[in-house]
């Protein structure tokens, strides 16, 4: 029987292919985590969602060698792995090495030098210029970070979902020189999408709200394109732009407040959308602010600013959520951030989480509010870890990072 995984027409590895045992293997990491002004490290949650992955490899005795990026030069966030990999150290209970390098002598022999069971992390790939550059895996197999790097490994296996959007060399390039696979994390993010691809898991439910209009409208194209969805329910600014195409005034207020998120110029895209026959539904009802007031108005006589869906709308497509075969959920349906908007958010999650399907929650804000880790992941549900690489994927775009395990496991190499 195969072990690897099918997503679409790619076969992706994972460990139980791979099998590494006493040797040495390059583990692709997300760690990139939000940074305060001063440069500390403001929540871990990426970094405790490759924990399994690490004990994994540990318990077989190999010797670990992390490698993660962190921001992106210029920003803020663009700092040092040193606090990172502390931080682990704690979480596993046993020394990581911090490797003050990225692939220059120093970190070649500390490479070397690394005992059975031991575990290392570099310094922040992004700090090597040629990283930051995207190309196809044949050129980035050709880079001085692989080529320096791949020699000392035995294995390489990329653990980083949320980067799996980007073709740089630490994602792309060892698969095509190193027997490679998925980790855990990235198994199961892999075996989530798998179930939005298949078609014997009906009805499929798809909840998109959020602010992120123009990445939606891709998304919606995509599913409608391929009939991966037997609903689209649709909230925040999403929901309010195929109100409009559907011919609704909405308030001044929110008319305006459309048009400075730039959505109302994806009218005539949405108008397409909805003719094509897109199975989209929009609220019946919003919660308002109005005169400094928290109201309820139905669609069509909406006076004040949207600020989330409102009770009838909950209940529709709560129970449609709970017939569902999968749910996916991306965006909120509302101002979250303000706590009396978030129950439109909150009731579509509850609805999901009691009702009999799957459900994949997308994007930082529905995962916060679902109470659950990034990258937790049970016969239930699963909390992606990927922001941007979720919804490339969600778009019908390929994944680099995944193509290139793929190819990897068919021998290609480069
Ligand atoms: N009706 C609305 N009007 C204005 N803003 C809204 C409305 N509904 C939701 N939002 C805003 O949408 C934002 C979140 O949308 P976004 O699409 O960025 O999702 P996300 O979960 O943050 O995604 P990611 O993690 O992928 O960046 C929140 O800041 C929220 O206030
Ligand atoms: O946080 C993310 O979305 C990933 O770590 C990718 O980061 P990037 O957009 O800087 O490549």
């Amino acid at each position: 029987m195969s072990l690897l995984i099918q997503l679409g027409d790619q076969l992706i590895p994972t460990l139980d292919d791979l099998r590494p045992r006493n040797s040495k293997v390059l583990v692709r990491v997300d760690f990139n985590s939000p940074v305060n002004d001063s440069g500390m490290l403001m929540d871990d949650s990426r970094i405790r969602a490759h924990l399994q992955t690490v004990r994994e490899l540990v318990d077989e005795g190999n010797s670990v060698v992390l490698m993660s990026h962190q921001g992106r030069p210029g920003g803020r966030d663009f700092v040092s792995l040193s606090q990172h990999a502390k931080v682990l150290s704690r979480y596993l209970g046993v020394e990581v090495k911090f490797i003050e390098d990225v692939m220059g002598p120093y970190a070649r022999q500390s490479i070397r030098s690394l005992g059975q069971g031991e575990v290392a992390m570099l310094e922040n790939v992004r700090f090597a210029s040629e990283e930051l550059v995207e190309s196809p895996p044949r050129q980035q197999a050709n880079t001085f970070l692989v080529r320096y790097l791949s020699p000392l490994f035995n294995y390489y296996v990329n653990d980083a979902f949320a980067t799996a959007h980007r073709s740089q060399p630490s994602v792309v390039g060892f698969p095509l020189v190193l027997p490679s696979a998925a980790g855990r994390l990235m198994e199961s993010e892999v075996r989530a999408l798998a179930k939005v691809l298949d078609r014997s898991l009906g009805p499929k439910v798809f909840v998109l709200g959020g602010a992120k209009v123009a990445d939606t409208l891709k998304v919606i194209e995509n599913l409608v394109r391929n009939r991966l969805a037997d609903r689209i329910l649709t909230g925040g600014l999403v929901g309010e732009l195929f109100a409009v195409a559907k011919g609704v005034m909405l308030s001044i207020q929110s008319m305006e407040a459309l048009e400075r998120s730039g959505a109302l110029a994806l009218l005539p895209r949405a108008r397409r959308i909805l003719m094509s026959g897109a199975p989209i539904e929009v609220p019946m009802d919003y919660r308002v602010m109005a005169g400094g007031e928290v109201r309820e108005e139905p669609l069509g006589r909406v006076s004040g600013l949207i600020m989330d869906i409102g009770s009838g709308t909950v209940e529709v497509y709560s129970s449609m959520i709970e017939d569902a075969g999968l749910t996916v959920i991306r965006g909120p349906m509302g101002v979250v951030e303000l706590p009396q908007f978030r129950e439109g958010t909150m009731a579509v999650l509850r609805a999901a989480m009691e009702g009999k399907g799957y459900t994949v929650i997308g994007g930082g804000h529905v995962a916060a509010l679902s109470g659950l880790e990034p990258g937790a992941s049970n016969s239930r549900v699963h909390v992606s870890t990927g922001a941007a690489a979720f919804l490339a994927f969600l778009s019908g775009e390929g994944l680099p990072a995944l193509e290139a395990l793929s190819q990897s496991a068919k021998g290609v190499r480069a």
